[in-house]
């Protein structure tokens, strides 16, 4: 009996329907002419289920993604539920403890910009034509972003709001080891992200690291401070490989790694815990300037779509397609607007989602 795929299906908001309608297509394809058993049950999460449920992630919400081999999430989030309080809003209530439940510290955001597109980037052509292809490592379930010592209080009768950054040496030792064995299996060059020169967490990221890379010798590590590494990343982008980060400063690198090659909307992203499983989403969020537009690139959750394939099946093969078929779509010319330049066939969400499962359909595995 052929295996079947379980996928818990998590749209969100804003233009998270929208890039997930794409997906669906992509699965169609996979379904029928690669013969897969895939099965997909959709789930309400983020602001649709508050308007719907009263809370941003509803029990039967979790009981889904528990029941299912993975979770492919669309994005949350937007202007109608910023007014709740914060921890009620559709980041702080749904995706943050999605991610904490089950346990997804491991966060891969793999940033290209493959030969002959290179003119997607906002950078010079003489910069990029070096080449760009980086695997951010993030480290997503603990730092600054999940710490309880946070808070809004009064003394003296003046306001004033606190997080606080703390990392265990194990949070770190474990993200090291997953950066350390991806850059076994690429270019085995590490640089490891931090502020070790004011901030006692990064002393720590730093030692830690440090130690962990003894027992990958055959890797070059190097250290940057998040501040020269933003700037190096624009100067020298193809000095990097693999970008290991705490969970505040991956953020916030990985969208300028995404926006190197492009747009936003070309970054996919998956996030593992230590037995495999995985939650599979855009880096980018609801975007709420381009919804209900027909105009938002849905080519990051596609390749989530790759990364979930490969990360939670097992199946590379079927990965690799479907990652050089949205190259080869990108090298043809068609482009949402995001990423449109001159002489280019400007093609819709769905009309990329079209064409994207159309040449889809012709590939065969080998
Ligand atoms: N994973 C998530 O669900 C997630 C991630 C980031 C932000 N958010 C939420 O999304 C909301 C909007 O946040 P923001 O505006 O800071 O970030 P955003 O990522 O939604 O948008 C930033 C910019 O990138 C563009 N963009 C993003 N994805 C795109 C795509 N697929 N195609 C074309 N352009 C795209 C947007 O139009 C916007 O100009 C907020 O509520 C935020 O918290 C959610
Ligand atoms: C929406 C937000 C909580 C989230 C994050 O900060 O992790 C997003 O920006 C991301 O990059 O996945
Ligand atoms: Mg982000």
């Amino acid at each position: 009996m052929k295996r079947k795929y379980k996928i818990a299906v998590l749209p969100g908001d804003g233009i998270g329907p929208e890039i997930m309608r794409e997906g669906y297509k992509i699965l169609n394809v996979l379904q029928k002419n690669f013969c897969m058993n895939i099965e997909t049950k959709e789930y309400d999460v983020g602001g649709i289920a508050i308007d719907r449920h009263g809370i941003a992630l509803p029990e039967s919400t979790l009981r889904g993604c528990e029941n299912s081999h993975a979770i492919l999430f669309g994005a949350v989030g937007g202007p109608k539920w910023e007014n709740l309080s914060s921890y009620l809003q559709p980041e702080r209530g749904a995706l943050l403890p999605l991610r904490k439940y089950f346990n997804l510290f491991a966060n891969l955001r793999p940033a290209r910009l493959y030969s002959g597109i290179e003119n997607l980037s906002p950078l010079r052509f003489e910069i990029v034509s070096r080449g760009f292809n980086v695997l951010c490592v993030r480290e997503l379930i603990g730092g600054i972003y999940f710490n309880k010592r946070k808070g809004t209080k009064y003394v003296n009768s003046k306001k004033y709001s606190f997080d606080t950054e703390m990392y265990y040496q194990f949070e770190i030792e474990r993200i090291a080891h997953i950066a350390f064995k991806l850059a076994l299996s690429r270019k085995r060059n590490l640089v490891s992200i931090d502020k070790a020169n004011v901030l006692e967490t990064s002393v720590l990221w730093r030692e830690t690291v440090n130690t962990v890379s003894l027992e990958y010798p055959e890797v070059n590590l190097s250290h940057l401070y998040v501040d020269n590494a933003t700037m190096q990343l624009i100067k020298n982008p193809d000095k990097f490989d693999v970008i290991l980060c705490s969970n505040l400063f991956g953020d916030i690198i990985s969208d300028e790694c995404a926006i190197i090659t492009g747009s936003l909307g070309l970054l996919p992203s998956a996030s593992l815990n230590e037995a495999g499983f995985g939650l599979y989403e855009p880096a980018g969020g609801s975007a709420p300037d381009i919804k209900g537009k027909n105009i938002a690139n849905p080519i990051a959750l596609i390749l989530s779509i790759g990364m979930l394939f490969r990360y939670s099946f097992q199946l590379i093969e079927i990965s690799n397609i479907i990652e050089s078929v949205v190259y080869e779509v990108l090298r043809l010319g068609y482009r949402t607007k995001d990423i449109l330049q001159k002489n280019n066939n400007l093609v819709s969400t769905s009309e990329m989602g079209d064409v994207i499962s159309k040449f889809l359909s012709y590939r065969r595995i080998q």
